[in-house]
């Protein structure tokens, strides 16, 4: 295994509940054939790996940076540290899917939770996501969202008072008469906030509200199920099971980014769990490199039907780990042909 670190500034600070993300530092996996593991890895410097893989941890929902080195340098990282994990799981799965010239998703939807006769998708619709700004800001957003092809978008709130979040709600509404709404408050709201504001959402024909509580809090997420408008879980998966969430009643909808879960492999079978239990998935990024990116939406590719997913966050970056091989086209993205994440779209990363 070789690990090659990165940072990747982004465009414009993300705000979230965890403050803003203003750049993403990571680590590129690359491991060889299978059988090559136990050989002396200098032999195979010179020549491309097998299979690629991203480890870009983001604190609140990862392990730190210095805890994703420390298990990659272990060589087998677990699900205490996501992030490592997925980037060897990632590119594992690329590996095999490369050295069976399948694209990964069809990899991924043979030998995944679902039903492996139903085959990986061509392309995964995707939302628009609007960061927080003045209600005027957020209708402009939305509407470029939607003239630019988009049938979801995502609006951030809670990072301003109910009332004027409720104001950006109704302008996003009146901006995308016939989008599906989501609206995203990173566990910023107490009990009566989010009560309220899912109230208010229902009323607006929004289709679900992500983390409207605290990740903790997972019987008020319950008790806000069921008033017209889904809740959505995203940071409660950092620190319960999608089988606890999923108990506990806690979510229509899960909000699977496979960084933060520990790898394609895990994500799946969480979007599997979600569907079992009557609720939804919808796979979303970290704010990812090219590499992450590309393994989420094949992930998304390989869950049935998949709702829009939160996969577009490539445009958030103002530099990227090489070009993008999927970039989105009318609201989705289309999955590269393979074989694994990409064919030879990223060969320059091997
Ligand atoms: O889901 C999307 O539309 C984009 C991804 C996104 O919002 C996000 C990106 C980085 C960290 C957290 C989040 C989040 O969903 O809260
Ligand atoms: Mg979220």
């Amino acid at each position: 295994m070789r690990l090659e670190q990165f940072s990747l500034r982004l465009t414009d600070p993300l705000e979230t509940a965890n403050g803003p993300i203003e750049a993403r530092e990571g680590f590129l996996v690359r491991v060889n054939a299978e059988k090559d593991d136990t050989d002396d890895d200098r032999d195979d410097r010179d020549r491309p790996a097998a299979g690629l893989g991203e480890a870009t941890p983001l604190p609140g929902w990862t392990e730190s940076i210095d805890d994703c080195r420390a298990a990659l340098d272990g060589g087998t990282p677990d699900a205490t540290t996501p992030a490592a994990r997925h980037g060897v799981s990632l590119a594992r799965a690329d590996a095999d899917a490369r050295a069976a010239d399948e694209r990964l998703c069809d990899r991924l939807a043979a030998e995944g939770p679902f039903d492996s006769d139903s085959a990986a998708a061509d392309a995964v619709p995707v939302n628009a996501t609007v960061g927080d700004g003045t209600p005027a800001e957020t209708a402009t957003a939305t509407r470029d969202a939607v003239e630019e092809g988009f049938d979801a978008v995502k609006i951030k709130v809670g990072a301003r008072d109910a009332a004027e979040d409720e104001r950006r709600l109704r302008a996003a509404r009146d901006a995308a008469p016939d989008a599906e709404l989501r609206a995203d408050a990173n566990g910023a709201w107490d009990r009566e906030t989010a009560g309220a504001m899912l109230d208010s959402a229902a009323d607006l024909g929004f289709a679900y509200v992500e983390q409207p509580l605290p990740a903790e809090d997972l019987s008020g997420l319950a008790s806000l199920r069921g008033r017209g408008v889904g809740v959505g879980v995203d940071e409660s998966l950092a620190s319960h099971s999608a089988r606890e969430v999923l108990a506990a009643d806690a979510a229509d909808v899960l909000v699977l980014k496979p960084m933060a879960l520990g790898g394609p492999d895990r994500a799946l079978a969480s979007a599997r769990a979600a569907r079992d239990a009557g609720a939804d998935a919808a796979v979303t990024t970290t704010l990812d490199g090219v590499v992450a990116r590309l393994g989420a939406l094949h992930v998304a590719a390989a869950v049935p039907g998949v709702r829009a997913c939160g996969l577009a966050t490539g445009s958030l970056l103002a530099e990227d780990l090489a070009p993008d091989p999927a970039p989105v086209r009318d609201g989705a993205m289309a999955v590269p042909d393979g074989p694994g994440l990409a064919g030879d779209s990223l060969a320059s990363l091997y």
